[in-house]
């Protein structure tokens, strides 16, 4: 028997940076992302004679084994359940580059494991399991707009839908700048963080910017959604490069595309930017902008890659 589940990654606008328990992946602040129909992982799940992992074809030996191993025996341990696993994965993102791979891993990794055991979880409880996973997956297991609430523990860390079908009009343009995997993988790099002096006080605005952006969701007001994702993406940046030692995902062509960005907003064409631990930018726009958009990137940056997005749906089993 095999069972398989297809998760969309998210891009949060509103970010996780920062944990107050990395066993369990409890975070430091609530966060809110937009889930993408454009980027999706399918995993399967059959019975085997040995824990296996294939991802996108290919069989893993390396710390990306490990951690889909681990959290399996993680998984195994809470239900009660036990035998050998293969699991076989494809991203339909690229891996480990910054675009929320490991979001759309870990949701459908998480519900592939509840189905292929037949476990009676509810979209509460899965969203809990996916956290331990990766804790952007908590998010990934509904569509629209998701809220990842902090809580305290792990029964009061979930996430909950906002809006799964919004009818704002809001795209994302993924612009695949490097699509190589990067170096420090966020779990590294948001604890390094921490040692930044303006740590804290990312902590505290975190309250406020999530609730500005609730507020700016609901009354459909894109300028206010745009330009606060993009004023929470770079207080992220920000205390990654006053951290002791700092550091930084942007690479010159990431400066050199906010700069572009920055033009395009003074000529009237309005977008904005977030990005995530990696190099890659996702700008925020409309409807009416995307071709103008597109065709200025195209024509500014060589072999860049440009993906549109919006609105997906949540994790869904498929077999
Ligand atoms: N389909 C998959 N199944 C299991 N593990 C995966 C899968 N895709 C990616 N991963 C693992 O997820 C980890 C990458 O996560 P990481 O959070 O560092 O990068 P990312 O998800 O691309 O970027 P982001 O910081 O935007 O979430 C790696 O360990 C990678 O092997
Ligand atoms: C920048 C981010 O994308 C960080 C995502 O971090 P992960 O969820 O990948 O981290 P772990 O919980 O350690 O697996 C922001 C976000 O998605 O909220």
């Amino acid at each position: 028997m095999k069972k398989t589940a297809r998760a969309h990654t998210n891009i949060a606008l509103i970010k996780y940076w920062g944990k107050a328990d990395a066993q369990l992946r409890l975070p430091l602040m609530s966060s809110l992302s937009m889930t993408l129909d454009a980027f999706y992982s399918e995993t399967s799940i059959s019975a085997s004679e040995e824990n296996e992992f294939f991802l996108n074809d290919e069989k893993q030996t390396d710390q990306s084994a490990q951690r889909v191993f681990s959290y399996l025996q993680y998984l195994q341990d809470r239900f009660g359940v036990s035998g050998k696993l293969k699991v076989e994965s494809t991203n339909h993102v690229p891996t480990a580059a910054g675009l929320a791979s490991s979001s759309s891993a870990f949701a459908a990794l998480a519900t592939a494991f509840c189905a292929f055991y037949d476990l009676d979880v509810n979209r509460r409880e899965l969203s809990r399991l996916a956290r331990i996973g990766s804790g952007s997956a908590s998010r990934s297991i509904f569509g629209g707009f998701a809220i990842w609430q902090k809580g305290t523990d792990d029964e009061s860390s979930f996430a909950y839908p906002l809006d799964e079908t919004p009818s704002l009009d809001l795209s994302l343009l993924a612009v695949e700048l490097n699509q190589n995997q990067k170096k420090l993988p966020s779990t590294k790099g948001m604890k390094d963080a921490q040692a930044s002096p303006f740590f804290e006080p990312w902590i505290k605005r975190n309250d406020l910017e999530l609730n500005e952006m609730i507020a700016a969701i609901k009354s459909n007001d894109f300028t206010k959604i745009g330009s606060l994702a993009e004023l929470n993406a770079n207080e992220m940046h920000a205390i990654n490069l006053t951290a002791q030692p700092g550091f930084t995902y942007f690479e010159p062509d990431t400066i050199r595309a906010i700069k572009l960005i920055e033009e395009l907003r003074s000529k009237g064409i309005e977008c904005y930017y977030t990005i995530d631990a990696g190099p890659n930018l996702k700008i925020l726009t409309q409807q009416k902008n995307i071709k103008e958009v597109k065709k200025i990137f195209l024509s500014e940056f060589n072999n860049v890659n440009i993906v549109k997005a919006t609105f997906g749906p949540g994790v869904t089993v498929l077999d």
